[in-house]
């Protein structure tokens, strides 16, 4: 069976070790305090954790580096003598690139097979969106070891890292947009006399109907023209909102979270 170590089982190493659970892997996760070695204990049955992350990489197939990336150099450096040749290395790390990756790791010395992989927290509910920027030697079988992996807690994209800033912003900084956009919707419900937790679960709701509508394949502008009434009150909120500068401040969001 092969091991996999995951360095760091926080929002996102925990998620992806639950997303673990029954797949023929020996999963070892590594923490910091004992309030979390605890936590994963009782929480995800059959997962080994251990406050040492070189005892997780030894013999580990696949090594997952989970950590806060003001450690991430650290963890790299602690753990890069451990770690086997020919491993797979998956880097959540969301600032560190490939170049970085294969500096930090001296990969060349050891063939390893490197990917950054970028999911968004609905991975705790196996609702992620999860890109992988394979490194130029990473051959088709190993991307599907990944792929396998991550399609376990959501959908997996395989795409190029220079598109890497883009998704991440649109997924994984998108998130908190789109709950953002939800408060909003929420608070103005409430200023028209709705309870708030009623108008936070309805706006939830209908966020979900919008998605559903584009999943079956509409497009967003010919959904919306089926809602607007001519002389009607959609056409006075989306007018509204681009008197605003909705469309405008969700690009201007996008371009400040792009990393390039
Ligand atoms: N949050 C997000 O939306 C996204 C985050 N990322 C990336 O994911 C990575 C992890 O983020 P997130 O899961 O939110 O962070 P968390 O703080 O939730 O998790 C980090 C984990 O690392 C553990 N840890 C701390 N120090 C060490 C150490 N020296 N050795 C081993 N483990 C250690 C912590 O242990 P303890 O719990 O005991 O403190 C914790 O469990 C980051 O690099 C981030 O860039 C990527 C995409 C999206
Ligand atoms: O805000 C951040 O920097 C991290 C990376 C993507 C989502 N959260």
């Amino acid at each position: 069976m092969k091991k996999i170590a995951i360095i760091g089982a926080g929002n996102m190493g925990g998620a992806i070790a639950a997303s673990l659970v029954g797949a023929d892997f020996r999963v070892v996760c590594t923490a910091k305090t004992k309030i979390t070695i605890d936590r994963i204990h009782k929480e995800i049955p059959g997962v080994e954790i251990t406050q040492s992350n070189v005892v997780a990489v030894s013999d580990a197939d696949i090594i997952v580096l989970a950590v806060k990336p003001y450690i991430s150099a650290g963890v790299i450096e602690e753990i890069n003598p451990v770690i086997k040749p020919g491993a797979i290395v998956l880097s959540v790390v969301a600032t560190l690139s490939l170049a970085d990756l294969n500096c930090l790791l001296h990969s060349s010395e050891r063939e390893m097979k490197i990917m950054r992989v970028i999911p968004n927290t609905a991975i705790r509910l196996g609702k992620s969106v999860t890109f992988i920027a394979p490194d130029s030697n990473v051959d088709a079988d190993t991307l599907a070891v990944a792929e396998g992996i991550f399609n376990r807690s959501g959908k997996a994209f395989v795409i190029e890292e220079k598109s890497m800033g883009a998704c991440m912003a649109l997924a994984s900084c998108g998130i908190a947009y789109f709950l953002r956009f939800i408060r909003a919707a929420a608070e103005g419900s409430v200023e028209l006399g709705l309870r708030p937790t009623f108008a936070t679960q309805i706006a939830a709701l209908t966020a979900e109907g919008a998605a559903a509508l584009l999943a079956d394949g509409a497009h967003p502008e010919a959904e919306i023209d089926k809602v607007t009434t001519p002389g009607g009150i959609t056409i006075k909120g989306l007018n509204a909102l681009e008197a605003n500068g909705f469309t405008n401040a969700v690009i201007e969001a996008l371009r400040a979270s792009c990393v390039k």
